[in-house]
């Protein structure tokens, strides 16, 4: 191989980094793992899953609560799933809700198209309305507030979210969204537009620079004074995923953000979102802490 250090394909392929199993092994123990898991979410809590919040296939939502301890008032924590914006769905995104849902929380998973069916400013359009909908959700059930989380082109996902504003309809209350858990994302799109993960999605190098979060950095943090916005990764993500969440965390907390950094020891791209599935896991705890 040529200078590793040039080659964005390679740096931008999580799947390559981790310590555990082959570039291949590794994403299907992923996809497995969210399936399996999955399904032990919906055997052993309460779902609901394929609400539409927009007319085409995947602009849905599921939630999940656990009925023992779920009560009016309880927060929102809501998942936007990883796969570069082209793979995964909200369906299998379960596998993180129980713990949660049994300090209390009511999970909700956020189905969007993907690309190439959806473009960028489409799955960013989605989103939003996703959000929109679920600050109704929120204000029937007297939440006391949202929780975005999401991993990978999911945190991506979530940080645009963050900088978005919405009508000024008492429904739409972005201060009802108290904070993040961004977890292995991409907050700067440009390395991507000569990878194959452009592919499907054919953004301009303007493009990727519009759609990405490090280039809102004023914005993000004028509307997040008042939210707490943890960025984690893994100690085996890409060094790219590590360099950018480092400098995203910096430059929101140079604005004066309430941010929070953990680099978690021992696990890849994949292990860092799937270990939620554990109540004893250090993010699964600091959730508890800082926002229960
Ligand atoms: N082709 C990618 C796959 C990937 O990046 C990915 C897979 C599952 C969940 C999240 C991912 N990354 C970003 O959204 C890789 O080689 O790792």
């Amino acid at each position: 191989m040529a200078d590793k250090g040039l080659d964005l394909e390679y740096h931008y392929s999580p799947s390559r980094w981790s310590h555990r199993y082959s570039p291949d092994d590794v994403i299907d123990a992923h996809i497995k793992f969210m399936e399996d898991h999955t399904k032990t979410a919906k055997w052993c809590l309460e779902v609901e899953t394929d609400i539409c919040y927009g007319k085409t296939q995947n602009q849905k939502i599921d939630v999940y609560i656990d009925k023992k301890t779920n009560k009016k008032g309880s927060p929102i924590f809501a998942y936007l799933h990883g796969g570069y914006w082209q793979a995964l769905s909200r369906e299998d995104s379960g596998f993180l809700a129980p713990p949660l849902a049994q300090a209390g929380a009511t999970i909700v998973t956020i189905g969007h198209d993907l690309a190439p069916t959806a473009s960028m400013d489409e799955i960013v359009l989605q989103v939003k309305r996703a959000l929109a909908f679920i600050f109704k959700l929120a204000k029937e059930r007297q939440s006391s507030g949202i929780y975005l989380c999401g991993h990978s082109a999911g945190a991506h996902l979530a940080a645009m979210m963050l900088m978005s504003e919405f009508e000024e309809d008492d429904a739409f209350d972005c201060e009802l969204i108290k904070g993040a858990v961004l977890i292995s994302g991409i907050y700067d799109l440009r390395p991507l537009v000569t990878t194959y993960v452009n592919e499907p999605l054919k953004l301009t190098r303007e493009d990727a620079w519009r759609f990405s979060p490090s280039n809102f950095i004023n914005e993000i943090a004028r509307m997040s004074q008042s939210r707490e916005v943890i960025l984690a990764v893994a100690e085996y993500d890409p060094p790219e995923y590590r360099r950018q969440t480092g400098e995203m965390e910096k430059s929101l907390r140079d604005k004066g953000v309430k941010t929070k950094y953990y680099d978690i020891p021992d696990t890849d791209h994949f292990n860092i979102v799937e270990k939620l599935h554990n109540a004893n896991y250090t993010l699964t705890q600091v959730k508890y802490s800082s926002y229960y």
